[in-house]
């Protein structure tokens, strides 16, 4: 489709207030979008419908569905998005710097009483805009952000989200599950070849065992990659992939309750990190450390792509796929503000100041696409 029709179609349908989600898939110059039809909110608890899904941190709350077979789907073929380099200045402060390096003492005092091994602290930071177009956001986080899963969510009844996130939740593909384990921050300068400290393995080994745990009842052979250091924007992380099979009997609802949400954005135990920080923090996380994504979407391939085999290519293999992303580095515009999410991991190691800069460095994802 071509790049004016595509993104006039997403124009409109904000216009006429109906819900949509254009996203691009990390590594990926693929745009896809998916307008709904009408403005019903749909929702889902078994996660066993097809469509794209947008859930809260705490899945007591509603997670949306955009249906497929409410939505109408284009896709764009592209590397570059032309717009206009008209920015508003955002100038990052302190304001919130006194209420977040107290909360994170709490944190760090109730990890220290054994309690808890680690907890996810984070804030909110909000900012006034004037004109603001989402749309145009979302192509600045598309040029910018490669190795991310950037996006644009509208729905008229739960608000406007937008973001680059690094971080898979998981993706299945027929009885394939992939995850990773993602912790571990600080700034990018220049290379990949970097030190990282005992504190850094130990919170990322921490998401890790956990994370393949957590897997364990409904997999079989789990294969845990070595850690890598991987970018993000201006932020460096560790990373590891866990890849295993998904024993036949084993819904996908039961793979997400295992997962999500995850140490490297709740904490560790999850039930008592949980609760720390819904007593805690003093905003509502909403969609913020959610997550995102295709949910049970067909796919057919080729079974023999081996051209000398013609005959064999008659036949596809249908697979069930679904891929959702933490939904993180992420912001929603409301009332000509934009609020700005971040977070960091807290284990009995962290020194509250550095905590802080770490959000202020995780502000800049969405900060450097607004100024
Ligand atoms: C919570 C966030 O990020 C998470 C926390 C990290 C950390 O503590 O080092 C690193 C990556 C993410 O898993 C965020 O970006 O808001």
């Amino acid at each position: 489709m071509a790049v004016d029709t595509f993104f006039e179609a997403l124009e409109n349908q904000y216009s006429n207030q109906l819900p949509f989600v254009v996203y691009s898939r990390p590594i990926n110059s693929i745009i896809k979008c998916w307008l709904q039809t009408d403005d019903t909110l749909y929702k889902t608890t078994e996660f066993s419908e097809s469509g794209f899904v947008f859930a809260p941190f705490d899945l007591e709350n509603d997670s949306v569905l955009l249906p497929q077979d409410k939505c109408k789907q284009f896709t764009l073929e592209t590397s570059h998005l032309h717009l206009d380099e008209e920015k508003q200045k955002i100038f990052i402060d302190d304001s919130g710097k006194e209420e977040h390096l107290s909360i994170v003492s709490k944190g760090i005092n109730f990890i220290k009483s054994g309690e808890l091994d680690k907890v996810v602290l984070s804030r909110q930071v909000t900012k006034p805009m004037d004109t603001i177009n989402p749309l145009d956001i979302f192509k600045r986080l598309f040029n910018t952000y490669k190795n991310a899963m950037v996006y644009c969510w509208y729905h008229p009844k739960v608000g406007l989200w937008l973001g680059a996130t690094p971080e898979l939740l998981f993706k299945v593909e027929g009885k394939r599950l992939t995850t990773i384990s993602l912790a571990g921050t600080q700034p990018y300068s220049e290379t990949n070849e970097v030190s990282w400290t005992h504190k850094e393995y130990e919170e990322q080994q921490i998401v890790t065992d956990y994370i393949a745990k957590q897997i364990e009842p409904y997999t079989s052979q789990i294969d845990i990659s070595g850690v890598d250091t991987v970018r993000a924007g201006n932020l460096l992380h560790l990373k590891t992939y866990i890849i295993s099979l998904i024993k036949d009997d084993c819904s996908l609802k039961s793979i997400i309750e295992a997962l999500h949400p995850t140490p490297a954005v709740c904490g560790f135990p999850k039930q008592e990190a949980k609760d720390f920080i819904l007593n805690n923090e003093n905003y509502n996380r909403g969609y913020y450390t959610g997550f995102l994504g295709e949910l049970n979407l067909k796919s057919s391939k080729p079974r023999n792509t081996n051209r000398r085999n013609v005959e064999n290519n008659a036949y596809t293999v249908l697979k069930t796929e679904s891929n959702f992303y933490v939904n993180l580095r992420c912001a929603q515009i409301k009332d000509n503000k934009v609020l700005i999410y971040v977070g960091g991991g807290i284990t009995k190691d962290s020194i509250a100041e550095n905590e802080w800069e770490e959000t202020v460095n995780k502000t800049k994802t969405i900060v450097n696409v607004l100024s």
